[in-house]
């Protein structure tokens, strides 16, 4: 098996790149019954080890990697930003692989606007400003996403009226706008979680 794995990732980073290779190799197999059986065996083992090893939030590694794709997110369909000058604008590659499938080639729905918020999310919090939050966030799917295709995203900075960022982004594939989103995210007061 061959594990997607650069050098220069930290262990914890290479276990959610394992992690990430490991969904989606799940999701295009069909495994038999005896395959079924000893994966269910190797995983309620390292369950009991994590559930062992489990700290508060600000001590946990998972989805807080500076260096990885995704922020180190296993569940966020695969991104990497090309381009970044936030708070303005964010341009990159995206690509959803077989576990983010919905149907027919095309991928699940839902994936998409947690692209857009991820996306968003880098814009809105980058390095000096204040946490904020996602107020609304929609999504026009103009064409299909399909699994496996490159695809390229924009997002950008609309307007700022006070607490209020307001955000729209894009989702291609070549020339194609597959899906377009819009945003507002408002920045939180002290004391809100
Ligand atoms: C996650 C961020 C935490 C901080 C992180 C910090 C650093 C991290 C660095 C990098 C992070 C990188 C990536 C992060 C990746 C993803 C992040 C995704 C972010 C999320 O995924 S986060 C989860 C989903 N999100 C929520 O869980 C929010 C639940 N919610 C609330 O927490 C409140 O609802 C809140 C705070 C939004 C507002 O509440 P509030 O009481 O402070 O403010 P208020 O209601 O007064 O609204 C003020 C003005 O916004 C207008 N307004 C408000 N809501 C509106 C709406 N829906 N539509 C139209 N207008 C709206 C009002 O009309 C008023 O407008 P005006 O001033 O003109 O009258």
């Amino acid at each position: 098996m061959t594990v997607n794995v650069e050098a220069s990732l930290t262990q914890h980073d290479a276990v959610v790149t394992g992690l990430r290779d490991f969904l989606d190799a799940l999701a295009s197999a069909a495994p038999d019954e005896r395959s079924s059986q000893r994966l269910l065996h190797d995983l309620a083992q390292w369950t009991e080890d994590l559930r062992q090893d489990a700290v508060e939030e600000s001590h946990r590694h998972y989805g807080r990697s500076p260096t990885l794709a995704t922020a180190g997110q296993a569940t966020t369909p695969w991104y990497v930003v090309d381009e970044a000058a936030p708070p303005e604008r964010l341009a990159g590659r995206a690509s959803f692989s077989n576990f983010f499938l919905g149907g027919r080639g095309a991928a699940h729905g839902g994936t998409i606007p947690l692209l857009f918020d991820e996306l968003f999310g880098w814009l809105a919090n980058s390095e000096g400003m204040p946490p904020s939050r996602t107020a609304y966030l929609t999504t026009n799917y103009r064409s299909v996403v399909r699994v496996g295709r490159p695809m390229t995203f924009t997002a950008w900075t609309d307007r700022v009226e006070g607490r209020k960022r307001f955000l729209r982004a894009e989702l291609r594939d070549g020339d194609t706008v597959c899906a377009e989103s819009e945003a507002l995210f408002v920045t939180l007061r002290a004391g809100q979680p």
